[in-house]
């Protein structure tokens, strides 16, 4: 994100062993000059994703997800500048916060510009670690001893699902705030000779809208009134452990047995992916070098799934590891996806850069044809 002109256009070629060709690189620079060659400001970034909210309260899944190699930006562009008291709301538009808490007060804010909607928000937090899942809102309970592996189920409507995963209802963008702080501050971390606060793990935010199902939007108003009374409030509280938490189709759930109308669900996924890295210049060792074994392989299993979907090959490895077969559904399925690229303006990091513009054109090429919202109103086969 932090590129200039000069600085690319010096390297306009082709290195031996970057595993690309002189007409991928000069694509990557066609999608550098697109939008990535100037410095952009937190607010100028969450305004590419600013549109998804709106999708997302008219019931689309969405996705946004940051790539880049280790110390490029991802967490900074995703959460902001790190801070051990968290971010504080609201939001000064000056300032550098990234976009989980700009999206967690935009969301609320549209919430509260349509009161007849009203939908329930729940947060969930993962990372994957190691190529195992951990549920960041449970490691402090009782029920969940810290280092609980959870796993990742396709349901038999091909949904993606991690079992018995905690999910949190929340009010207010503080409150999601506060849960997102609190899973931060357990995600899984490693000083490296690149990146000194280096994530070892990939972040995964889920924010689940629950509104009940109606066929058009008069008929919205008609129906928020049939939701159940604790399902509308503001301000609702209280942690949940689901038998599963889905990925990302939008859903239509059982409403309840007193007859009320059925509910729809909409996921929004937000993603900090750990960083790719070239073990000799991060010199990790023992544990830190089988931590970055992990991501390159996860972060590899994820091109992998972009390059059968490119190729519209019968076959997506989404099971070769966790990380793709809990994003089946963002990259597979019927969900707005945003990647956001970030490169380092370092020459020493030019392999890992060419490699993340190598990442970012194939995720760019990849056509899944435009995003479907549920259609309201219909009823889930049995
Ligand atoms: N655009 C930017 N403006 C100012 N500082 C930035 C910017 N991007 C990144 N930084 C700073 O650079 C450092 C590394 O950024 P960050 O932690 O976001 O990297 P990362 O890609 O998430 O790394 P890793 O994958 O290793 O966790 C941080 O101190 C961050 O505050």
């Amino acid at each position: 994100m932090t590129w200039t002109s000069g600085q690319l256009q010096c390297e306009k070629q082709a290195r031996p062993g970057s595993g690309l060709s002189a007409s991928s690189i000069n694509a990557a620079f066609s999608l550098c000059l697109s939008g990535f060659m100037v410095q952009q400001s937190q607010s100028a970034v969450f305004g590419d994703v600013c549109p998804l909210l709106t999708s997302l309260l008219d019931r689309y899944n969405v996705c946004v997800m940051a790539y880049g190699q280790t110390g490029s930006g991802k967490s900074y562009t995703v959460l902001g500048r790190h801070s051990d008291d968290g971010p504080v709301l609201p939001l000064d538009l000056q300032s550098d916060l990234g976009i989980i808490p700009r999206v967690a007060e935009e969301l609320f804010r549209l919430i509260s510009e349509n009161t007849s909607r009203s939908p329930k928000v729940e947060v969930s937090i993962v990372e994957v670690y190691n190529n195992d899942i951990f549920d960041l809102l449970a490691k402090d309970s009782i029920a969940a001893v810290s280092g609980v592996k959870h796993e990742v189920m396709t349901a038999k409507d091909g949904r993606t699902e991690v079992v018995l995963l905690a999910s949190e209802a929340v009010g207010s963008a503080s409150k999601l705030m506060e849960l997102v702080h609190g899973g931060l501050q357990l995600r899984a971390k490693h000083p490296t000779l690149v990146h000194a606060d280096s994530s070892r793990s990939h972040l995964i935010i889920t924010v689940t809208l629950t509104t009940a199902s109606c066929s058009d939007s008069t008929a919205d108003q008609a129906c928020s009134a049939t939701l159940p009374r604790e399902q509308t409030e503001a301000g609702r509280a209280g942690r949940s452990r689901r038998a599963s938490q889905g990925a990302l189709a939008p859903q239509l759930v059982p409403g309840n047995p007193a007859g009320h109308e059925e509910q729809v669900q909409a996921r929004l996924q937000l993603v900090d992916l750990a960083g790719s890295e070239c073990i000799g210049v991060s010199g990790v060792t023992g544990l830190a070098l089988r931590e970055t074994g992990c991501i390159n392989r996860s972060l590899a299993a994820l091109a992998d799934v972009l390059g059968a979907l490119l190729e519209h090959r019968s076959h997506v490895p989404y099971w070769n590891s966790r990380l793709t077969h809990l994003l089946q559904d963002c990259l597979g399925g019927d969900v707005k996806l945003l990647v956001i690229l970030c490169i380092s303006p370092s020459q020493r990091h030019l392999a890992q850069t060419l490699q993340g513009l190598g990442f970012g054109i194939r995720a760019r090429q990849v056509q899944r044809g435009p995003a479907r919202k549920k259609p309201p109103g219909k009823r889930r086969p049995d």
